[in-house]
Parts: C-alpha cells; sequence; structure tokens
C-alpha cells in the first residue's frame, strides 16, 4: 500500500478510536479511572526497575495516564523525562522533570518541561501515548511523526505504549517508517 492510501486509513481509524476512547472513558467512574495503571503489570516492573531514564508524557483529555508507571520507576531511583514539542518541523526533546518542576502550555493545552532550564535525556525507555494499537505492536499516533522520529534517534530503548483496552484494533495500517513497539501496557493486560 502506498503512503497516500493509508493516509486516509490512518486519519479514519484516528476519529472512530478517539470516539471510542471518549466514551469509554466517559463511562469509568472517577474512582476507576484514577487506579487505572497505578501499578505496572510485574514484566514492566522489571523493566522499570532497570530503567535510568523512563520518558513518559502527561495525559490530556482521554489519553490513558502513565503518571502512575512514572511515580512506581521514579521511586525506584529512575530519572523522568517528558516529551517537548514546538513547531511539526523540530523533532521532539526528552526533558528531565521531577515532581514539583515548573511546566510551561505547549500546543494543544500540553504542558510540558521548560526548555530554558530543564536537561535534555536519552530516555533507555519510552512510555508512548498512541490513538490506536494492535496486536503485532503497530502504533498508530497523533500523525505528525513525533514519536516515530524519536524511536528512529533512540532505537535501544524500549518502547512501550500505554493505552486503554478499547484502543486495540485488528490491523493498524503501517507505513515503512512507522516503529513497532515492544510492548503495550492497557488497565487490563500486558501485551507483547
Ligand atoms: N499527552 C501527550 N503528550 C504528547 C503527545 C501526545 O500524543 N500526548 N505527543 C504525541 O505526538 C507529542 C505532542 N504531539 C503533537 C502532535 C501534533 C501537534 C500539532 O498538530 N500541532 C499543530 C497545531 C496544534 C494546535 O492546534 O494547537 C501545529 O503546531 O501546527 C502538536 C503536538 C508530545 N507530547
Ligand atoms: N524517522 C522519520 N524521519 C522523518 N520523518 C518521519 C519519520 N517517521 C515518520 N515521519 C513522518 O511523520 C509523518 C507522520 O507519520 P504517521 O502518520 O505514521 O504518524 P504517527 O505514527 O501517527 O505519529 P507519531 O509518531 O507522532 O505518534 C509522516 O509524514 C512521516 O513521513
Amino acid at each position: 500500500m502506498t503512503g497516500e492510501a493509508n493516509d486516509d486509513g490512518k486519519q479514519a481509524m484516528r476519529a472512530r478510536i478517539r470516539a471510542a476512547r471518549r466514551d469509554f472513558v466517559a463511562a469509568l467512574d472517577p474512582a476507576g479511572r484514577a487506579l487505572a495503571l497505578r501499578m505496572p503489570p510485574s514484566p514492566l516492573q522489571a523493566l522499570l526497575a532497570h530503567a535510568t531514564v523512563v520518558a513518559g508524557y502527561l495525559a490530556i483529555g482521554s489519553e490513558a495516564s502513565p503518571a502512575g508507571l512514572l511515580d512506581w520507576a521514579a521511586a525506584r531511583g529512575a530519572r523522568i523525562a517528558l516529551p517537548f514539542v514546538s513547531r511539526p518541523a523540530v523533532p521532539m526533546r526528552f526533558l528531565a522533570w521531577a515532581a514539583g518542576d515548573s511546566l510551561r502550555p505547549g500546543p494543544l493545552g500540553l504542558m510540558q518541561p521548560d526548555p530554558d532550564t530543564a536537561e535534555e535525556l536519552a530516555p533507555d525507555l519510552i512510555l508512548a501515548p498512541l490513538i490506536a494499537f494492535d496486536r503485532g505492536l503497530r502504533r498508530l499516533g497523533q500523525g505528525a511523526g513525533f514519536y516515530d522520529r524519536a524511536f528512529a534517534r533512540y532505537p535501544d530503548a524500549q518502547r512501550i505504549g500505554v493505552a486503554w483496552s478499547v484502543q486495540e484494533v485488528p490491523l493498524v495500517p503501517d507505513d515503512p517508517w512507522d516503529v513497532p513497539l515492544h510492548a503495550v501496557v492497557t488497565e487490563k493486560e500486558w501485551i507483547t
């Protein structure tokens, strides 16, 4: 399939899965949402315990939040980094962040570390947001290519998708630049 043919498929899938994710989260009670993904499943605990730098993200909207996983990793000595983006043409960077550090508003209502003060870190494990995933560990993101480029820049980092179970699809359309995940963690399951 060509990149153009996939583009339509990817856009339609993004719209459909975003809607499913929103409905799923709306039906969760706040306590259930807060408890989801608090505790890493044991295979992920082993990975987080050995990681020096764990990159995560601050969830927005109905995204599944890796906050509990980041807390767990930080408590075991990992440094935490968060993504920083400015414009689509500029590659995403991972900047050091610890609880209490200041954040600044970025695009899409994201809160990001301050690029003037936060140190850039090379992650050895990346907890990545996503729109959709499949059992082949293909990942569909927001379409800016930020994560695919970051995965190419840090090829030795573990790539772990964080998602609600309703974001699973039978098959994510694959393009040549798409980098597969090593695993996906959901509120229900560890998928490898
Ligand atoms: N919580 C979370 N953080 C994340 C991501 C994510 O998916 N979720 N990202 C996953 O990639 C990166 C940010 N992704 C972005 C993807 C697209 C655009 C974008 O389309 N920007 C447009 C207009 C934005 C606007 O409407 O304000 C532009 O700059 O032209 C920006 C950031 C890093 N942080
Ligand atoms: N390693 C790369 N170098 C340069 N451009 C890239 C790279 N990877 C992806 N891109 C570009 O990023 C764009 C978006 O690709 P795609 O729609 O697959 O993004 P996505 O996987 O949904 O987004 P993301 O990776 O940000 O989560 C494409 O136009 C592609 O050419």
